[in-house]
């Protein structure tokens, strides 16, 4: 566990607060940090994931999840369990511990329940992404990804006039491995956001790539390629309703 005092584990590196890893090329407000979590979190984060119960996958055409505690039900978390403590530390300790402004809390303050109570785990094989969607209205609008195993660029869409999605993104953000994005505000709201099923992300540059400044190599990516290897992704949200049915309804839909 992180406490004030204690000096942090080598590897990582930590803003003074948010603003300082504020991706400026976007709209208000998406925050960047490269080194969140250490490499023995990582292997450790990966560990958990990989020996999780089979049930707790559902498999998709290309890509396979995990909802930690459970699944919503109509856009409802049923407050059976807490989330467990390998996703809690060091992570939502240390996101809690990051004031928004040199002035101002943490970027969960305001949320209803101060924190983010549910984790989507994704996996992307080096083919797999995810088709543009916005995160709808089940949660507070701040988004927390942590990136673990690969790098690859998650591409921001916006929608034309009529409604249909203009297929080019308007930006592209690069995703290190044991970094943090925030997402909030209009790039929650307005924007979609999905990821390409390939293999390779080319044309990255500085001048393409939303968040060059803030990446952690970006030398690794001066051929403007990033090979893909697997890559699992943490989602940290703030389920909006949480039912205390959920004891009772919890045993009917648990999950092991
Ligand atoms: O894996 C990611 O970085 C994005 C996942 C995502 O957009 C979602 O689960 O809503
Ligand atoms: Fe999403």
């Amino acid at each position: 566990m992180d406490s004030p005092n204690a000096p942090p584990p080598p590897q990582i590196n930590i803003p003074a607060s948010l603003e300082h890893s504020r991706i400026a090329a976007l709209p208000p407000a998406a925050y960047y940090i490269a080194d969140f979590i250490s490499e023995e979190e990582e292997r450790a984060i990966l560990q958990k994931v990989e020996t999780a119960p089979k049930a707790r996958w559902r498999r998709l055409t290309h890509r396979r999840l995990q909802t930690w505690p459970s699944d919503l039900v109509k856009n409802t978390l049923l407050d059976s369990q807490p989330l467990p403590d390998w996703l809690s530390q060091p992570i939502i300790t240390r996101l809690l511990s990051i004031p928004l402004s040199d002035s101002e809390p943490h970027i969960f303050t305001p949320s209803p329940h101060g924190q983010p109570n549910h984790v989507l785990i994704n996996e992307y094989p080096p083919n797999a992404g995810i088709m543009p969607h916005k995160d709808g209205s089940a949660y507070y609008p701040v988004v927390c990804t942590v990136s673990l195993g690969s790098s690859l660029c998650l591409n921001l869409y916006k929608s034309k006039e009529d409604g249909a999605l203009d297929p080019e993104p308007v930006w592209r953000i690069l995703q290190e491995p044991r970094s943090l994005l925030i997402t909030t505000g209009e790039l929650y709201d307005k924007y979609l956001h999905g990821i390409d099923p390939i293999p390779v992300d080319v044309n990255l540059s500085e001048q393409s790539i939303a968040n060059w400044d803030l990446l952690r190599s970006p030398s690794l990516f001066k051929g403007g390629r990033n090979e893909r290897q697997m890559r699992i992704s943490l989602t940290y949200r703030d389920v909006l309703k949480v039912s205390k049915l959920g004891s009772k309804l919890g045993a009917m839909f648990k999950r092991p």
